[in-house]
């Protein structure tokens, strides 16, 4: 087996910017030179599979075969048990067309209501996530994770992705969608999958601290807006806007309202569907290109 030392160009097999972002997190104190299939331009692979393993696997053989570099995918979802484990492997297939994860609650929240399965305990679920790396030459690994927890309804929170905002981890009282990233990182289904590939395949890879971040979290700031589907997420969002302004306001170029508004209205001009209903997340994108 090919090991991966410090330094190693590893591609992040993964479309979800959220995922990403999560990823790049949790790699990034191992010193690889972390990429995303996005940045790649690579084009994301048709999930054909049935199971976790499969589309895992599927995600991260066809990245490593097109950029010739180890490639590590994710490929995840919420099984809601009185639901027989749906969505599942079809969790992202629940929020099509158009990504969006507040209709994917809502389906889940209708099917349990259909079943009554609101009116007694709360509804239990849990997340998996099923990491595959893979190398250019086929050759693959693969690890999984898991948390457990139960649903709530209406959604609550503005952080993380997808199903967050109903699903409160066993133990906590916060959903994932309210807890802070590290809160959500101690225990997550991807940080346990990732527990599993650190201690095979980074093995000798010394850890760093994680660097405490300076200047403005771009990236963190660009997967966030990309991937809300919500009202409170665009809420909380503009909540960390304004918190990157009181710590970063020395590196935002606007640096007056005028000069903002005026950022704002160019950016909103080149919303891409200029006639259909805008969604929550079009509006993230325009208000964080005005502020760059
Ligand atoms: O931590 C999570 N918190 C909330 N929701 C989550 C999480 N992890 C997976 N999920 C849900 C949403 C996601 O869209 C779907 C996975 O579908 P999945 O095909 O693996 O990912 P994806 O299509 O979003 O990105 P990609 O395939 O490019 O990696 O399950
Ligand atoms: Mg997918």
């Amino acid at each position: 087996m090919t090991t991966l030392t410090f330094g190693t160009r590893l591609v992040v097999a993964s479309h979800n910017p959220g995922k990403v972002w999560e990823i790049k997190e949790l790699i990034a104190p191992f010193g690889l030179d972390a990429v995303s299939a996005g940045d790649l331009g690579l084009a994301e692979p048709e999930e054909t599979e049935t199971t976790f393993e499969g589309n895992a696997t599927l995600k991260a053989v066809a990245a490593a075969k097109a950029s010739g570099l180890p490639s590590l995918a994710d490929d995840s979802g919420i099984e809601v048990h009185a639901l027989d484990g749906a969505p599942g492997v079809y969790s992202a297939d629940w929020a099509m067309p158009g990504k969006d994860f507040g209709r994917a609650m809502q389906r889940v929240h209708d099917e349990l209501a259909e079943r009554g399965a609101w009116s007694g305990p709360a509804p239990t679920a849990n997340f998996i996530s099923v990491l595959c790396l893979a190398w250019p030459t086929g050759e693959t690994r693969l690890f999984r994770g898991r948390v457990d927890g139960t649903l709530v309804w209406p959604p609550r929170g503005g952080n993380g992705f997808g199903f967050d905002p109903m699903f409160v981890p066993e133990g906590a009282t916060e959903t994932f969608g309210e807890m802070e990233p590290a809160g959500k990182y101690a225990i997550s289904h991807r940080t346990r999958a990732f527990a599993a590939f650190k201690r095979d395949c980074l093995e000798g890879i010394a850890a760093e601290p994680a660097r405490p971040k300076s200047g403005r979290d771009l990236e963190g700031l660009e997967a966030a807006a990309r991937n809300l589907s919500t009202q409170a997420e665009l809420a909380r969002f503009i909540a960390s806007l304004r918190d990157d302004l009181a710590t970063n306001g020395a590196d935002w170029p606007v640096r007056d309202l005028t000069s903002f508004l005026g950022a704002l209205q160019q950016a909103a001009e080149k919303v891409d569907t200029p006639d259909a209903e805008p969604r929550w997340r079009t509006l993230a994108r325009a208000l964080l290109a005005a502020s760059r």
